[in-house]
């Protein structure tokens, strides 16, 4: 129970409704713990009037006045039910909102690391089954619990005043009957994860055999892949019949076992009756309707107990992930300005959870408004030196300054803010284009919009499309070429009009007439801004204001473009090699 704790602050924003709740239950259980007494009352007046205890009108009137009451009690019954699950059940429905807003906010402060040490899967699950768990042990158990706990109190109150030794004969198989239905209900989480288990796999190897139905379909490999599918599906039916072959011993135990009740209540009830120590036949059978009301909760015991251990274990899972502190803080409070110059003394930087040495010693200056061109062979550490610049990680030797101040000293939003960076494969959302571009800058007007789209040269095919700019991307929308996803990408980021601009090799697939044109517009976008662009074309770097060719994580060359295609080495190759390539 030490995981639930963290639900404490729930429930005491909750208090009042929680209370209201349980009094409300109390109230239902009173209502419906009168219909044994009446029909016990009931059967009394039968038998008087058997007996000729009474005459045939008191015999009428006492019956209509019974039949009224159980009428009156089931109908008072039956409303406090209905409130009482409106608002202990409202309650974990809020409780599972709350929850799930605190995970997905606490989600969104953890950096990189996290997600790169934890699967989507997981993290999904925690929101959703998890939480849904938790709302289980909030609801529902805590519903049954205050139930159970009314229920027993009040009829055995009622039960004891009319029979102890009876009361005694009918509670003792109450505790056999929720043992049972406890390890039951084990085995049945224990196969319904199984289940689960095996559907996630199942879900899992569509969803990536739809992705890639066109891959399956060129290598015509449709065949094995159904097999695959039948062997999984075949799986799952299995796991499907084990778990109900346990369900179903649920509900005929459960009868089993109030049968048995119902048996001692009748056989000890009549001796006692015979006996004379019960005086009326009625006792009887208002015992046997107590039976039959007290089983199902009890039974629910176990479910309870169940349910509490699931909450408890997936609780557990939350809490694990609310207790990861961000590995990049936010320093200070106040928000910074950013001037754009940018300085990397000695930097060096290890990839904490590859432990890969992506930059060694790195040193160099652009000032602000300037342009700095990164060159470099795949995987030299190009991507990692703009991931530092939005401090997506901290380095491990060495300083970064922007402006004056050091990096971590910056206020982290201020920071971000400043920076607009297209990374270099492009994510868009499943909205609209327009929506896509605006994500950039929430304010921005539909003007805004498209000279931004005009800057990254997306804007005519954009209006190629049928519905322009509110064209839907993503799964049920139009898919977008290389280029066109990259240009739009290009567009999300100076329509922020930041003081830093970084361009992780976006311009890749674009032919290089486009790239020319959209270069060229850069240029006069970011005139007074500080930019990087991460190539491994030339024709990118060529206009910077200074060059740095990086290898294996050092800069091996630095320059302008005049300089370095005068200088023997990788970016002189690089421009001979690319230069023949065009002529060809
Ligand atoms: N998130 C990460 N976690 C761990 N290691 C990483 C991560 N990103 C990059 N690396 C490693 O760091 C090294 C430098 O990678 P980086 O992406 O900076 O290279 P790059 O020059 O941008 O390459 P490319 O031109 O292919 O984009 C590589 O060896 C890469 O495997």
């Amino acid at each position: 129970m030490k995981a639930l704790k963290h639900l404490n602050k729930y429930f005491y924003k909750y208090r009042y409704r929680l209370i209201v709740g349980i009094f409300i239950t109390i109230i239902a259980k009173v209502f419906a713990l009168f219909t044994p007494r009446l029909i016990g009352s009931s059967i009394n007046v039968v038998s008087d009037r058997i007996n000729g205890k009474i005459t045939q009108e008191v015999f009428e009137s006492q019956l209509f006045i019974n039949i009224l009451y159980l009428i009156g009690a089931a109908i008072l019954a039956g409303i406090f039910t209905f409130l009482m699950r409106q608002t202990i059940i409202n309650v974990s429905r809020f409780i599972e909102f709350d929850l799930k807003n605190e995970i997905y906010k606490h989600y969104q402060i953890l950096s990189l690391s996290f997600y790169k040490a934890n699967r989507t899967g997981d993290l999904m699950n925690r929101i959703s089954e998890d939480v849904g768990k938790v709302r289980m042990y909030v609801g529902p158990a805590i519903m049954y619990t205050m139930n159970m706990i009314t229920l027993f109190v009040v009829a055995l109150i009622y039960m004891y005043s009319r029979s102890p030794e009876l009361t005694l004969y009918t509670v003792l198989p109450l505790p056999i009957l929720s043992i049972a239905i406890y390890k039951i209900s084990q085995v049945i989480n224990k196969r319904s994860r199984i289940v689960q288990e095996s559907l996630s796999k199942l879900s899992s190897f569509t969803q990536e055999h739809f992705s890639g139905i066109s891959v399956i379909k060129s290598y015509s490999i449709e065949s094995p892949t159904n097999h695959s599918f039948e062997i999984l599906s075949s799986e799952n039916r299995e796991k499907q019949i084990d778990l109900t072959k346990i369900q179903a011993l649920f509900f005929p135990l459960m009868i089993l076992l109030i049968g048995i009740s119902t048996l001692i209540v009748a056989y000890v009830g009549g001796t006692l009756y015979i006996n004379g120590k019960i005086k009326d036949i009625g006792t009887i059978a208002e015992f046997l309707i107590y039976v039959n009301m007290l089983t199902f909760p009890v039974a629910m015991i176990g479910w309870v107990t169940n349910l509490v251990q699931q909450a408890e274990a997936s609780q557990k899972r939350i809490n694990e992930f609310l207790k990861q502190e961000p590995e990049i803080k936010n320093n200070i409070e106040i928000p910074s300005v950013i001037e754009g110059s940018i300085n990397f003394n000695n930097v060096s930087f290890t990839y904490p959870d590859t432990n890969i040495n992506a930059l060694k010693n790195v040193s160099f200056n652009i000032e602000a408004g300037k342009t700095l061109a990164i060159l470099g062979k795949t995987g030299s550490g190009k991507s990692t030196i703009l991931d530092l610049i939005g401090r997506l990680y901290d380095i491990n030797k060495g300083e970064i300054t922007i402006g004056s101040t050091l990096i971590g000293a910056l206020n982290l939003n201020s920071l971000r803010e400043s920076i607009g960076y297209v990374p270099q494969d492009a994510f868009l959302f499943s909205d609209s284009i327009k929506n896509n571009i605006k994500f950039g800058k929430e304010n921005a007007t539909d003007d805004d919009v498209i000279i931004a789209a005009k800057n990254a040269k997306v804007h005519s095919n954009i209006n190629d499309f049928k519905d322009g700019y509110n064209t839907v991307l993503g799964e049920r929308g139009i898919t977008l070429s290389g280029g066109q996803k990259q240009r739009i990408s290009i567009a999300r980021a100076i329509i922020k009009s930041p003081d830093i601009l970084l361009f992780d090799d976006c311009l890749s697939a674009v032919d290089t007439e486009t790239e020319e044109q959209i270069l060229t517009n850069l240029n006069r976008v970011s005139k007074d801004k500080t930019t990087i662009i991460v190539s491994h074309r030339v024709s990118s770097a060529k206009n910077a204001d200074h060059i740095i060719v990086l290898d294996e994580g050092r800069i091996i060359q630095t320059g302008t473009h005049a300089s370095l295609t005068e200088t023997e080495g990788y970016y002189k190759d690089l421009c001979i090699k690319q230069r023949s390539e065009k002529e060809i």
